[in-house]
């Protein structure tokens, strides 16, 4: 049987954080301690902080991630954190192909899925992102990118346990930029569509993400699209009053 998934609402911090962050981390952790029947909330930091962050919210519903993770547990691999580093310093989830990687670092979806196993075998819930760039969208091809995006990121072990989906269209992320609401639920509704045909059962039920310039003026008509489970939030994220204001937008709350 099909469950409705619990909407995830998560942050990503990026290359933020260090002078004031963590008062804004015990303010959102305590914000999200109030509502844990109606959604999870996460943030994933700087890989530097996850511990501290971890020692702050101690005691809250708050989860914490990373943002990317290496394809092996440990070796010679200089300056590259591990899915089992990250989940020693307390996270439960790690971000994975973010559009910001895979044109900084040259990502590929065969690199994301190799991470993705990591995570796996760690215990870690991926965050697998997919999304297309302008061109591609004026093109009429963003459904065809990210059909081939999931294809080649995704494991054939990943359920709706393991793994969550965020759909962010680049041109989308950091510019204030959003795709009319009609746009967001035609491409929710190819990605649970290509979900459900791979993964069956596990594919309707996986949580799929929206992200690109999600904010509180915005959250409440986007988190009631269908198939939108919750948002992954950049720039929004940083100031807890906004992040808590996206999270009192999911429907229900
Ligand atoms: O991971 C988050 C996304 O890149 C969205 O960033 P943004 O909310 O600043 O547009």
């Amino acid at each position: 049987m099909t469950t409705t998934p619990k909407p995830l609402i998560a942050g990503n911090w990026k290359m933020n954080g260090v002078t004031s962050g963590l008062t804004a981390l015990r303010t959102i952790a305590e914000g999200v301690s109030q509502h844990t029947d109606t959604f999870d909330g996460l943030i994933c930091l700087p890989a530097t902080m996850i511990e501290r962050g971890t020692r702050l919210c101690n005691g809250t519903a708050l989860l914490l991630g990373g943002q990317d993770c290496h394809f092996e547990q440990s070796g010679a691999h200089t300056g590259d954190i591990s899915a089992d580093m990250l989940q020693d310093a307390g996270a439960s989830y790690v971000i994975l192909g973010h559009s910001e990687r895979r044109a900084d670092h040259d990502e590929t979806n065969t690199d994301v899925l190799k991470k993705s196993l990591a995570a796996y075998e760690t215990g870690l819930t991926a965050i697998i992102c997919v999304g297309e760039t302008r061109a591609e969208r004026e093109e009429g091809r963003a459904m065809e990118i990210v059909s081939n995006q999931l294809e080649g990121s995704m494991s054939k072990d990943a359920n709706s346990q393991n793994t969550v989906i965020a759909y962010e269209p680049v041109w989308a992320i950091g510019t204030g930029l959003v795709p009319s609401n009609h746009d967001i639920e035609a491409m929710h509704g190819h990605i649970r569509q290509v979900l459900s045909e791979r993964f069956g059962v596990e594919g309707e039920s996986m949580r799929i993400l929206y992200g690109g310039s999600l904010k509180p003026s915005n959250a409440e008509e986007i988190l009631r699209t269908k198939n939108v489970n919750g948002g992954l939030i950049g720039g929004a994220s940083l100031k807890s009053e906004d992040f808590l204001a996206i999270c009192a937008a999911v429907p229900g709350n």
